[in-house]
């Protein structure tokens, strides 16, 4: 079994990872438009109880994470049931986070946007009506958890521009390319 609709095209999975403010919503819903993968955002997966805490200055744990991340995998392998490929903004510091999203029949790829601290602090210092503060970027940094060699995960890094950035990530990945007004590339009617 493979999760796919039988006789479908396989689709593409792919999660844009990395601290607050690296760039993973830009860059996710660029390759979105670039390549017609439908594209989610992992905050909106968040309990309210989850935003508030956060919002309130204190970090998620693993606790608090778990039932987000088995929600979010859950979304993927259902939009890959209806032949639809898919590209998330999901920060998936831990390895064990990233083992929740591929824990499915699917494949899921992902890209990691790192790079300087310093670069990152400034964008969320700019940024505006987000419920993140820019104070959780500490432990957000504390939290992450580099890719492993076997994870064989795509660093981008987030010095360069958005456009700089969805075009390595398309074809790092392999992606389609740019979508025909009025085409699907990811199987779906
Ligand atoms: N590559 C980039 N270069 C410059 N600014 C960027 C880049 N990517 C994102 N930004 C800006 O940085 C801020 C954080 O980006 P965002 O995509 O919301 O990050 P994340 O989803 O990882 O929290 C936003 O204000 C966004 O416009
Ligand atoms: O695992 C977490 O601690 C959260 O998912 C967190 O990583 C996420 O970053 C926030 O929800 C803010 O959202 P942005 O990453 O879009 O700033």
């Amino acid at each position: 079994m493979t999760g796919e609709r039988r006789g479908a095209r396989p689709t593409r999975h792919v999660v844009v990872m990395g601290v607050s403010g690296a760039g993973k919503t830009t860059v996710a819903r660029g390759i979105s438009a670039a390549s017609g993968l439908t594209f989610a955002e992992a905050d909106e997966f968040h309990s309210p109880e989850n935003v508030a805490r956060m919002r309130s200055g204190v970090p998620l744990d693993d606790t608090t994470r778990w039932p987000w991340l088995r929600d979010i995998a859950a979304w993927i392998a259902e939009r890959g049931a209806e032949g639809r490929s898919t590209v998330l903004a999901c920060s998936a510091l831990k390895r064990s986070y990233r083992d929740v999203l591929r824990q499915g029949p699917l494949r899921v790829d992902f890209v990691h946007l790192d790079g300087p601290a310093e670069v990152i602090r400034a964008r969320l210092a700019r940024r505006q009506g987000h419920y993140m503060p820019a104070s959780l970027l500490e432990s957000q940094l504390a939290t992450l958890e580099p890719a492993a060699p076997d994870e064989s995960v795509l660093v981008l890094d987030v010095s360069l521009a958005p456009e700089a950035l969805v075009a390595a990530a398309v074809k790092g990945l392999g992606l389609p390319g740019p979508v025909p007004v009025g085409e699907h590339q990811d199987g779906a009617s």
